[in-house]
């Protein structure tokens, strides 16, 4: 921008130069002013020619300079004055290129010609005249004469000034084109040194730029420097503090490996001496290899006598179930429970109900419904009498008592657990390889189902999901004895003289499920799910299905899980590789159905319920008989035939029943004594079978 307002203002003095005359010139013409005077003299000079009368008249006038003369005089005396003042210009050669004005200052000295002629227009002169006029006319002549050669010279210098002049102006021209070219010269390198300027600016900027990254770049590289340092000095630090540490290691190294060095000649002592001793056990080592080649021999006699001694446990552990007879009766009295209380039991005696009856009250109603029911054999727990007192028909008051006694007799407040106790050496045996089965015998409410599953806690989980674990952890021990165990499970029901898969898809009472036993022992039923048991809580979980579904089907029939038996089977086989033996036995835990009679059940007057009792008492005479007829078997009457078929029940347990097993019933008793006929007679009834001796059991194990 800078450059092209320069070069603008450029131009504008051209086009100045190109109007105006240059500058030098005029000072030439204003130089050339103070010559006016004389000019004016040398103009008069011809007019003084053209009429000396006028002269003569006004003599003063000629040589009085004119102040009034017009404009084209002046311009002609001016055009007169130039070659006066060309004459002391130099040679065109030698003039140099600026200073003109000094050399027009000597032009404006009179010439020496000019002097001598300016001066005889004296007054003096002008008084001769006056004084004669020959002389004068003389005079004047001469002075005309004078004048003439005056103007003469004066023609000839202005001649040769106008000359001077020509050649001046030319002179001025060539100057003057010569100081253009020569200023234009000059803004050229002036232009290009401009040019240069701001190229020398942009470079310079650049450089400037380039300079401030430069100095960006440093400061920067200062900074990681300084940053770099910093952490070396971080580093160094720390290795300062390492080194310090290292330091400090080393001279406790230094301690300690003077204190090895020590403890080294101390063992290289122990290791002579220690040389020595082994010297001394080398050579007892021979008797050492002996001993312990007895000693594995040892061992190995001792693992057979292991074997040995399991088998002989499972044969005394079988001698000592057969002592406790083969097959056994518990007997259990259930709470009584809040349920058993009616209503009316706690009436006042006008007819309203107590809203909050005291405990002595509560207690009172209580014995009123209790059956008189006593535990004698406080030691062994094996006795339960019943009384009952009632009026007969003369009015005299009847008393009777009845006495029971079972291998077990479990009072109101007993555990589960108190009764798994003495079950548990069953499960024992059927890991042994004997079938065992396991009766809850009752009528109906009085605690089968809780005996047998019992409830969903610890303490109150039933006989099943106790027998189960309590096999489960047998066959662990015993794998140490080097027999492994394989077991599955089944969940049958038999209602109304139908089988019913409890772990099926709950299609009760459609599919045909038939019974089979084979010539070993097993029993079989077509088309039921038997799931392989790998964990006593799968077994808990197969237990809930099977609930669930009994309760499903309780939906279509009434209470008819109490009108159903339900037989839980778990089969177990063992094979012990040691020995080379295998074994199987199988775990039968039945729930029946109520045992309560036709009449008191108040079924005879509706058909199903009349049916299911029917189906009921069927099956548990038939259980009856069949335990009968193995008593008389076992009492020497090798040919008695036993009604295994006469019901599905019977026939399902068939193995498990037979002289070969062990069996157990649980009869359940219920406290009330509005039950007590039911209770005479299932206390009968397991009396009967308790009576019973099943023949000797025979232990399911093939040898290898
Ligand atoms: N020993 C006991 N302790 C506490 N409650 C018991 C005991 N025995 C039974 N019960 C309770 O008595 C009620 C009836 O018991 P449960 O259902 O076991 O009788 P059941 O003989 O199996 O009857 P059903 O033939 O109808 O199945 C249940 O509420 C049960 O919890």
């Amino acid at each position: 921008m800078i450059t092209t307002r320069k070069r603008k203002a450029a131009s504008d003095d051209d086009g100045d130069e190109e109007s105006n005359p240059p500058r030098k010139l005029a000072a030439i013409s204003e130089e050339a002013r103070p010559n006016k005077p004389l000019r004016a003299s040398t103009k008069n000079a011809p007019n003084a020619a053209a009429g000396r009368a006028g002269l003569a008249r006004k003599p003063s006038t000629s040589t009085i300079p004119r102040n009034t003369a017009t404009t084209s005089q002046t311009a002609a005396a001016a055009r007169r004055t130039v070659p006066t003042r060309a004459t002391s210009l130099p040679p065109k050669s030698a003039a140099p290129k600026e200073p003109v004005r000094p050399t027009v200052r000597p032009a404006t000295r009179p010439t020496a010609a000019a002097k001598p002629i300016v001066r005889p227009t004296t007054r003096a002169q002008t008084s001769r005249v006056v004084s004669g006029p020959a002389r004068a006319r003389a005079a004047e002549e001469e002075r005309f004469q004078a004048l003439q050669e005056q103007v003469t010279s004066i023609a000839a210098d202005m001649e040769a000034e106008r000359a001077k002049r020509e050649e001046l102006e030319a002179n001025h021209h060539a100057l003057l084109s010569e100081s253009k070219t020569q200023e234009l010269n000059q803004r050229r390198e002036l232009d290009t040194a401009l040019d240069e300027l701001e190229s020398l600016k942009r470079k310079h900027a650049n450089e400037q730029l380039d300079w401030e990254t430069e100095v960006k770049r440093k400061e920067r590289k200062i900074r990681e420097l300084e940053e770099d340092v910093r952490l070396r000095d971080e580093d160094l630090d720390r290795e300062r503090g390492t080194v310090k540490a290292l330091r400090t290691t080393v001279s406790q190294q230094a301690t300690a490996q003077l204190t090895l060095n020590a403890q080294v000649t101390a063992l290289q002592a122990q290791v002579t001496a220690v040389q020595i001793a082994l010297d001394n056990s080398s050579n007892s080592a021979a008797e050492l290899a002996l001993k312990l080649e007895a000693a594995e021999k040892r061992i190995v006699e001792q693992a057979q006598e292991i074997r040995d001694a399991e088998t002989h446990r499972r044969k005394l552990h079988n001698m000592v179930q057969e002592l406790k007879g083969n097959i056994r009766v518990f007997c259990r009295v259930r709470p009584l429970l809040p349920s058993d209380i009616p209503s009316y039991a706690m009436m006042r005696p006008g007819g309203s109900k107590s809203p909050s009856p005291s405990p002595e009250d509560e207690e009172l109603v209580k014995d009123k419904l209790r059956a008189e029911i006593t535990y004698p054999d406080k030691m062994d727990h094996k006795e339960i009498v019943l009384r009952s007192s009632s009026e007969s028909a003369t009015g005299q008051e009847r008393k009777d008592e009845w006495q029971f006694s079972f291998d077990r007799v479990f009072e109101p407040h007993s555990t589960q657990a108190e009764v798994f106790e003495e079950i548990s050496l069953l499960a024992q045996s059927c890991a042994d390889g004997y079938n065992v089965c396991i009766f809850a015998y009752g009528q109906t409410g009085s605690g089968k189902s809780f005996t047998m599953e019992g409830g969903s806690t610890e303490t109150t989980v039933g006989m099943i999901p106790r027998a189960v674990e309590q096999v489960f952890r047998v066959t662990e021990e015993l794998r140490s004895k080097g027999w492994v165990y394989r077991m599955e499970g089944q969940f049958l029901e038999i209602y109304n003289e139908t089988i019913n898969d409890l772990l099926g898809k709950g299609e009760f009472d459609k599919k045909k499920h038939e019974i089979h036993h084979d010539k070993s022992g097993r029993t079989s039923v077509d088309d039921v799910n038997v799931i392989p048991l790998t964990s006593p809580n799968q077994v808990r979980s197969l237990l809930s299905i099977a609930q669930s579904r009994r309760t499903v089907a309780s939906t279509l029939m009434n209470e008819r899980s109490s009108r159903s038996h339900s037989v839980f089977t778990l089969r177990i086989f063992g094979e012990n590789a040691a020995t080379g033996e295998t074994c199987e036995g199988c775990l039968n835990l039945v729930d029946l159905a109520g045992s309560e009679r036709l009449d008191k059940s108040g079924a005879g007057n509706d058909k199903d319920r009349l049916k299911e009792t029917q189906s009921i008492n069927k099956s548990l005479s038939a259980l009856g008989d069949v335990v009968a007829a193995l008593g008389e078997k076992g009492d020497g009457k090798g040919d008695k035939h036993i009604p295994y078929r006469n019901s599905k029940l019977t026939y399902l347990l068939q193995n498990s029943l037979s002289g070969n097993s062990k069996t157990l019933m649980v009869l359940n008793l219920s406290p009330l004594a509005n039950h007590l006929n039911e209770s005479l007679c299932s206390l009968r009834f397991a009396t009967k079978v308790n009576n019973t001796t099943l023949g000797t059991a025979r232990k399911q194990i093939k040898s290898a």
